[in-house]
């Protein structure tokens, strides 16, 4: 049989395969990170002292005997993806066992706790619109915009989720989530926000952030603008004021607006016209105000390989989810010129986000 395999070694060819094998078979980990969840397992750690072993563990999650070692080797898998450590402990017969115990990752799956994304993760893990991702080849090869037409037959992700207020909810649910852990690096950016007397937080959701900033700047006057069924019922409090409205037709004027995690949802025209918007709104006849971004900037030669990795599977989600895509500096710096704007600045604070102000 003569074959020179195309040129590759034989154990090129081997890894090749490993390196397969490592990405069509990741959603096994997202599957079992979805496992542990549903078993409560982050949260029993959580609440142990110390860390726990494998008997301890199966105990207090009263799996059946036959069970035992299917939860041990989903802890396996997840320690060596440093989802947990193993450590060793003493036991009472003085004999080393395997002990488990949070990492920082699995620290962000603890239910209730300040940072916790767990809501993030169901959103992504929802099998409707995990499935929807089955559609794309389809997709490719019709006139529609986003796979949410092809796959579920509305006409925007918006439109389908006004539809189905159990994936509204879950979707305010993790952008709640999001936003707390964004507080973390807000507490480093507070100066953007000295000195404002007011600000519109357009697209601000259920207002989790707004929160934040509004304690933090309690003569701040500070307004979130967002779609009437994501708004409408939430209560304000003294300085901070929900209004349901839509951003393309106006934007309640204020001396700065903040865009956190709106615009990758948009075209690039969508995007000018939103900007434009934000424009008008912070331009008075005496002051120029600013607008502060929080989004990704693609920086593939800057960033670690995993970074720019989330990067671009939030470039693929958007660009099925909402015609909408993820930025390097110059396409921002494109955008910017477009819709009017002369001067911005990038600091690179929040994880795989960063924070831009904008001038006019
Ligand atoms: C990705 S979410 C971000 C929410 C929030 N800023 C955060 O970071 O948690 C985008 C938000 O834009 C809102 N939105 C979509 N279309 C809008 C429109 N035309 N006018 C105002 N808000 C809109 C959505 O309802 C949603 O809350
Ligand atoms: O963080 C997000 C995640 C997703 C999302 C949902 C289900 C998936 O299966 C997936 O891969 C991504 O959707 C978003 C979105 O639609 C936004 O407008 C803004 C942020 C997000």
């Amino acid at each position: 049989m003569a074959s020179d395999n195309n040129g590759y070694s034989a154990s090129e060819l081997f890894q090749a395969q490993v390196h397969l094998h490592r990405h069509i078979q990741n959603h096994l980990t997202t599957q079992c990170i979805k496992w542990a969840i549903e078993l409560g397992i982050p949260d029993i750690i959580h609440n142990h002292a110390q860390p726990i072993t494998l008997p301890h563990l199966v105990l207090a999650l009263q799996v059946p005997q036959a069970k035992v070692a299917c939860v041990q080797r989903l802890m396996r898998l997840l320690a060596h993806n440093n989802f947990f450590f193993i450590t060793k402990i003493i036991d009472t017969n003085a004999e080393a066992k395997d002990a488990y115990s949070l990492t920082p990752s699995s620290q962000l799956l603890v239910k209730g706790s300040d940072q916790s994304l767990l809501s993030m993760v169901q959103l992504m893990t929802n099998q409707t619109l995990c499935d929807m991702f089955n559609h794309l080849g389809k997709w490719t090869f019709t006139e529609e915009n986003t796979l949410v037409e092809t796959a579920l037959g509305s006409e925007s992700f918006w439109d389908y989720m006004q539809q189905n207020p159990t994936l509204l909810t879950l979707f305010n649910e993790g952008m709640e989530s999001d936003s707390s852990l964004v507080r973390l690096g807000l507490r480093d950016c507070k100066f953007v926000f000295e000195g404002l007397d007011s600000l519109v937080d357009v697209g601000g959701g259920t207002g989790n952030t707004a929160k934040f900033i509004s304690e933090a700047f309690p003569n701040l006057k500070y307004i979130v603008l967002d779609l009437p069924q994501v708004v409408t019922g939430i209560a304000g409090s003294n300085n901070l004021t929900f209004v349901g409205g839509n951003m393309f037709k106006s934007i309640p004027q204020a001396d700065a607006v903040l865009l956190k995690w709106v615009l990758h949802d948009w075209s690039d025209d969508d995007c000018i016209k939103i900007l434009k918007n934000c424009k008008e709104a912070i331009s008075s006849k005496d002051k120029q105000g600013k607008v502060i971004i929080i989004d990704t900037v693609i920086n593939e030669k800057q960033d670690e390989h995993g970074v720019t990795e989330v990067k671009l599977f939030f470039d693929i989600a958007m660009m099925a989810i909402h015609n909408g895509k993820e930025r390097d500096e110059n396409d921002w710096k494109g955008l910017f010129k477009k819709a009017g704007f002369t001067n911005y600045k990038i600091f690179p604070t929040f994880g795989f986000r960063s924070l831009i102000e904008l001038f006019p």
